[in-house]
């Protein structure tokens, strides 16, 4: 099974590393595709995949990512479109665009996979939602899961959540990076040095992740669990909630959701 990225940025080089760390597919089976070359050059340095300038040779491969910007998306489909057949599967995981406009924008019928990953997909703690078009397998999917379980978790969503999911998954590690590093301002404030700060911060947050996932348990529970009577943990609580916490926390989630469906 051959596999091509068309862009090679931050997400191709997060989803390559889990794909050739976790060995579901050789280096030597890899393609990626880039404008420029140093970032193609880095690749093929430290993943051994081919390298290429020409995304039309990326697009030859069994499964093609398209790792572009969602502004790139409309040109490299007509750049690749003509050659695409229906054996091929066709990734995508940019925000907003459905499988309805990617068949129109294909111009014919084409396997496709909708995604929405995130960059903890850099460390195999990646969160991927998908979706596919009726032409695509079950067998197909099994294969597209064990790529997308290489760099994380997966699940399988109705196409209605996808702008859901990156307001959850997609970008919400860039608000959680914002609270941890609040929270070391906050340790620096007190007087912890700054990198022992961040240190604590997100080893904090990582902890908390796991007790949820791990627990079992609903998140409030597991605050309660922390918040002692007259203790100093439900002053911090009380301070959150006066400061509308959980309100900024989901009318930033509703604007990212907005700003997806608008893609
Ligand atoms: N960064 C993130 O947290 C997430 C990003 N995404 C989606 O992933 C996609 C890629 O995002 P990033 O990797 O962050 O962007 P990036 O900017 O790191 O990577 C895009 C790459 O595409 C290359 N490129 C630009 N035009 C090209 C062309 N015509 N042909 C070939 N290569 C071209 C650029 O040189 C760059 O290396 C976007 O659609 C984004 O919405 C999805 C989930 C999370
Ligand atoms: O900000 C963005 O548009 C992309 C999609 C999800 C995360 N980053």
């Amino acid at each position: 099974m051959k596999l091509g990225f068309i862009g090679c940025g931050n997400m191709a080089n997060a989803m390559i590393n889990g794909i050739v760390a976790s060995q579901v597919v050789k280096p030597d089976e890899i393609i990626a595709s880039n404008r420029s070359m140093p970032a193609l050059e880095k690749a093929q340095a430290a993943y051994g995949i081919h390298v290429t300038q020409n995304n039309n040779e990326a697009a030859e491969a069994d499964i093609v990512f398209l790792c572009v910007k969602p502004k790139v998306y409309p040109e490299v489909i007509k750049q690749i479109r003509d050659q695409m057949t229906d054996d091929q599967i066709i990734v995508t995981i940019a925000p907003g665009f459905t499988l309805e406009a990617l068949e129109n924008a294909f111009g014919k019928p084409v396997k496709l996979v909708r995604t929405m990953p995130n960059t903890p997909a850099m460390v195999s703690e990646g969160m991927t939602a998908f979706t596919t078009n009726e032409l695509v397998s079950r067998a197909e999917t099994e294969q597209v899961k064990k790529l997308l379980n290489a760099f994380g978790r997966c699940e399988e969503v109705e196409e209605f959540m996808m702008d859901a999911v990156t307001s959850v998954s997609g970008s919400s590690p860039a608000y959680v990076y914002m609270m941890i590093e609040a929270m070391a301002d906050g340790a620096v404030r007190d007087g912890m040095p700054r990198a022992q700060a961040v240190r604590f911060a997100a080893q904090a947050v990582l902890g908390s992740a796991k007790m949820v996932l791990e627990t079992g348990r609903h998140p409030g529970e597991l605050k309660d669990m922390v918040c002692s009577p007259a203790g100093t943990t439900i002053e911090a609580v009380a301070v959150l909630e006066e400061k509308g916490f959980r309100a900024a926390v989901l009318d930033a989630m509703a604007a990212c959701t907005k700003k997806a469906k608008g893609k």
